[in-house]
């Protein structure tokens, strides 16, 4: 297996029609999101194994794509960015303006496995955009917010989208996020493990604020993905449903 590098580099793509109901007011536009710069990857699958971007990084024996969705202001970026930097991204609410991309290499029992994270943005005048994006994604964190009702509402038009655009084996997550807000929750944690089991999805809640689940949501996909593509008929079958039910913390332990 050949060691590959990582770019750092962050890529969007321009606005465009929707065709999801919008659950949120207009707001800011993160700036400098909106074209893609000229490190931005191909939007092209990332095969494992095959260097895909340029630049200097990290070395990796496997990449894989792995896209954030779901409701404009269920915390994406801030999932995102806990996860990448360790850091929560508290104050103004700045929306992300099409899609933009962290990488990140993880060493999943000996193996470098890059993940390279699309956060999107939920704003349904993108929405058209990240449709295009869908197509190469190997995984998809679905997140609702558990402080707002009508992001969970949403979930089963972001799976009817998913359905539409996405391949029909993409590993697929559900996160309830933002739990350290326990005073405005409105979606009871029995909720979402109820939809979770009606879709067969592995579901967790997660705080970006408190970083809570925010490592083990991405380490269990890249060990799924991990899994399918590297797996040898000796090694145990990776469970993500089992691994994500046992190693998944509640919401009223609030260490990272
Ligand atoms: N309390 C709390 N607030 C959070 C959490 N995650 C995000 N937020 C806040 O929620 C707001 C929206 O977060 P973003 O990460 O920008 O939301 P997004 O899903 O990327 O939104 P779009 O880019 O518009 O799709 C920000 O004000 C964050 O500070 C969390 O886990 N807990
Ligand atoms: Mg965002």
């Amino acid at each position: 297996m050949s060691r590959k590098k990582t770019s750092k580099s962050k890529g969007a793509s321009t606005p465009a029609a929707s065709t999801l109901p919008a659950t949120n007011g207009p707001r800011p536009a993160r700036s400098g999101t909106a074209r893609p710069g000229p490190d931005a990857p191909p939007n092209g699958p990332l095969q494992p194994g095959r260097p895909s971007l340029g630049g200097g990084g990290d070395f990796y024996d496997v990449a894989f794509k792995v896209m954030l969705v779901g409701d404009s202001g269920v915390g994406k970026t801030c999932l995102l960015v806990r996860f990448k930097d360790g850091a929560f991204l508290a104050g103004t609410f700045i929306s992300t303006v099409g899609i933009d991309f962290r990488n990140k290499v993880l060493d999943v029992d000996g193996v470098k496995v890059k993940l390279q994270m699309w956060d999107t943005a939920g704003q349904e005048r993108f929405r058209s955009v990240t449709h295009a994006y869908y197509r190469d994604a190997h995984a998809l964190l679905l997140l609702y917010d558990v402080t707002n009702k009508a992001s969970f509402d949403n979930i089963q038009a972001w799976l009817a989208e998913i359905h539409e655009y996405a391949q029909h084996d993409v590993a697929l997550m559900l996160l309830g996020n933002k739990v350290d807000s326990a005073h405005e929750r409105v979606v009871k944690r029995e909720d979402g493990e109820k939809l979770a089991k009606e879709y067969g999805l592995p579901f967790m809640e997660t705080s970006a604020k408190t970083g809570l689940n925010v490592d083990l949501a991405f380490t269990a996909i890249a060990k799924e993905l991990k899994q399918r593509s590297m797996k040898t008929p000796s090694e145990p079958r990776f469970r993500l449903h089992d691994y994500v039910k046992r190693e998944g913390r509640g919401a009223s332990c609030c260490r990272p």
